[in-house]
């Protein structure tokens, strides 16, 4: 009896779900692409917890764990060009949920991006992060362009002034010569704390040092939200969860008191920025995310209290919303593409020499104090050109879904020619990066080349071209692209420029190890990554750079 009660619904389970498979097996044999069917899709929710538990299943034979991979939002990473290169560039998920098209097609992708009212965001990835506020990354259609307009504003170059000043002067304080040699993970911890503290500064406009505890607190800014962001997956699953604080064990306990914490600080922040919104001058221009945010929301207000009809303002929850939003999404991308930059960079001492070529021609490390962004910024391109090759290899993107609203028609490559297949609502369209950057259409896709982005423009000068042919789009493309991609790309900048115009980074050799072993080490530690919010490597500790003083210091 008790048997039969236990297996009942499972077996109930089982049967809907290879029904509702079959079903849309049969859907995605129209499309006449190769179709990889899945038990399970990385948009059931559920499986999210579980899926640890199934890792086993990569090690059965005969393939018969292939699908495992697939499983997971972040699968691009693992597999990298591997399932385009066997089945080309269009293929379909198909799983008992869902049926998803994969492409990395160029054509298919510039129409999916440019068209974001036909293509919304889909509903499964959208509403993760809305745990403080619905914001610009949850919203689709008229929504999101009320949050985008006032988010927009906040992008100014203003803020890209303080973002280059406040790079450079964080990594001035970083001690290279104390702590030369870094394992990979040291070094991800090193930019995560400083992408967070440009963050804190440009984002919050907070002036009191990040490790501080004001009153009325019981965490420091830096320690909720690194927490929170530490644990993002787990905030998103247990964050509603009514429990009283004795039944839960210790992490959970320490995540309500982060959430807590966090959105206070938003609180107040929000409060001291509308404050000032109101006494500071019109023409004073703001100097933080938030301070960018609020007057332009405060402007909107205004003019909305004279205008009929719905708002176009932002509530308080929504200014959270994307306030958090703005560090999930700004913080473990940069750091993240600097934790294999560096990397990068000291196993191509030649293309080190070329970026130092550069640096000692136009940088100075008092470029920060004296404010020369504007000036100086611009003519670091072989700097820039190495954050997109960085992005080019390890795109911290995972599979990014859209879902049409009605039937459209999407562009496909197959061996006889282009020809379209028609998408209707309730199947996605999955862009998968990780094929297009790693394409045989790039000449030599595996090898790290920041040379291929830089042209010489007709007055002989040196300027950043995407090649022609292959598909590039680390922020995507259209009018949903990264609103924080020249915040990311002034940091990033500013960050390099910074440590090469006083430091050489060589590969860490352990005792005996030479060059060429220390090396091909690196680049296989380098190879093994993971999604979590951003691309991860498997195991940091394996290797590790060193930052040798430059002669001319
Ligand atoms: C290397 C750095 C970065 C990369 C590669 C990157 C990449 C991306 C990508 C691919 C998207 C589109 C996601 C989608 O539509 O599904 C996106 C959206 C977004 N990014 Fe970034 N990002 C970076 C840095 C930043 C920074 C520094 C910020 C803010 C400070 C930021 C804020 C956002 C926001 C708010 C969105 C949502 C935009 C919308 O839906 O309208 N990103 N980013």
């Amino acid at each position: 009896m008790y048997l039969y009660l236990t297996f009942a619904p499972l077996a109930v389970f089982a049967a809907f779900r290879s029904y509702h498979l079959i079903l849309n097996y049969l859907a995605a044999r129209k499309f006449g692409v190769p179709i990889i069917v899945l038990p399970v899709s990385f948009e059931d929710l559920w499986w999210m917890p579980l899926r640890p538990l199934f890792a086993w299943v990569e090690k059965l034979p005969f393939g018969l764990g292939d699908w495992y991979v697939y499983t997971t939002m972040g699968w691009g990473h693992e597999d990298g060009h591997k399932t385009t290169g066997r089945l080309g560039e269009t293929f379909v998920l198909c799983s008992p949920s869902v049926n998803q098209v994969v492409t990395s097609y160029g054509p298919a992708l510039d129409k999916v991006f440019k068209n974001n009212k036909n293509w919304p965001h889909a509903e499964s990835q959208s509403q993760l992060f809305a745990f403080y506020g619905q914001n610009l990354s949850s919203t689709n259609g008229e929504e999101w362009k009320r949050h985008r307009k006032i988010t927009a504003s906040a992008f100014n170059e203003k803020t890209m002034h303080a973002v280059w000043k406040d790079s450079i002067l964080n990594t001035m304080a970083i001690d290279f010569i104390g702590e030369s040699a870094r394992t990979l993970g040291r070094i991800r911890s090193t930019f995560d704390v400083l992408a967070m503290q440009v963050l804190a500064s440009v984002g919050f406009g907070q002036e009191m040092p990040l490790t501080t505890i004001p009153p009325g607190h019981q965490e420091s800014l830096m320690d909720s939200l690194g927490f929170i962001l530490q644990h993002v997956m787990l905030t998103l699953l247990f964050n509603s969860l009514k429990a009283p604080d004795i039944l839960l064990p210790g992490m959970l306990r320490r995540l309500k008191v982060s959430v807590a914490e966090f959105r206070l600080y938003m609180k107040e922040a929000v409060l001291r920025h509308m404050q000032s919104a109101h006494t500071k001058t019109e023409k004073s221009r703001p100097t933080s995310l938030l301070e960018a945010m609020v007057k332009a929301n405060e402007m909107e207000k205004q003019q909305s209290e004279t205008a009929v009809g719905k708002p176009s303002y932002l509530t308080e929850s929504e200014l959270y919303g994307n306030l958090f939003v703005f560090n999930l999404a700004g913080y473990e991308t940069t750091a993240g593409t600097m934790t294999f930059a560096l990397p990068f960079l000291a196993a191509h001492p030649d293309i080190q020499d070329w970026v130092i070529e550069e640096i000692d021609r136009y940088y100075s490390p008092k470029a920060a104090v004296e404010n020369e962004y504007v000036e100086i910024y611009p003519k670091l391109v072989r700097c820039l050109s190495t954050m997109y090759e960085t992005l080019r290899l390890s795109s911290p993107a995972p599979l990014l879904l859209r879902d049409p609203l009605t039937p459209q028609e999407l562009p496909i490559s197959t061996s006889t020619g282009p020809r379209t297949i028609t998408v209707n609502p309730g199947t996605s369209v999955s862009a998968h990066y990780w094929g297009a950057h790693l394409s045989p259409r790039w000449t030599d896709p595996k090898t790290f080349n920041p040379k291929r982005f830089v042209a010489i423009s007709s007055s002989g000068e040196e300027t950043l071209e995407i090649p022609e042919g292959p598909v590039y789009g680390p922020w995507i493309s259209g009018p949903r692209v990264c609103p924080g991609k020249k915040f990311s790309q002034v940091e990033f900048v500013a960050v390099v420029a910074q440590i090469l115009s006083r430091y050489c980074i060589e590969v860490q050799k352990v005792a005996g190890e030479s060059e060429e072993a220390a090396r091909t080490k690196l680049f296989g530690v380098l190879d093994k990554k993971y999604f979590n919010i951003s691309t991860h490597l498997v195991s940091p500790e394996d290797a590790g750079i060193t930052f040798v003083r430059r002669a001319k210091d």
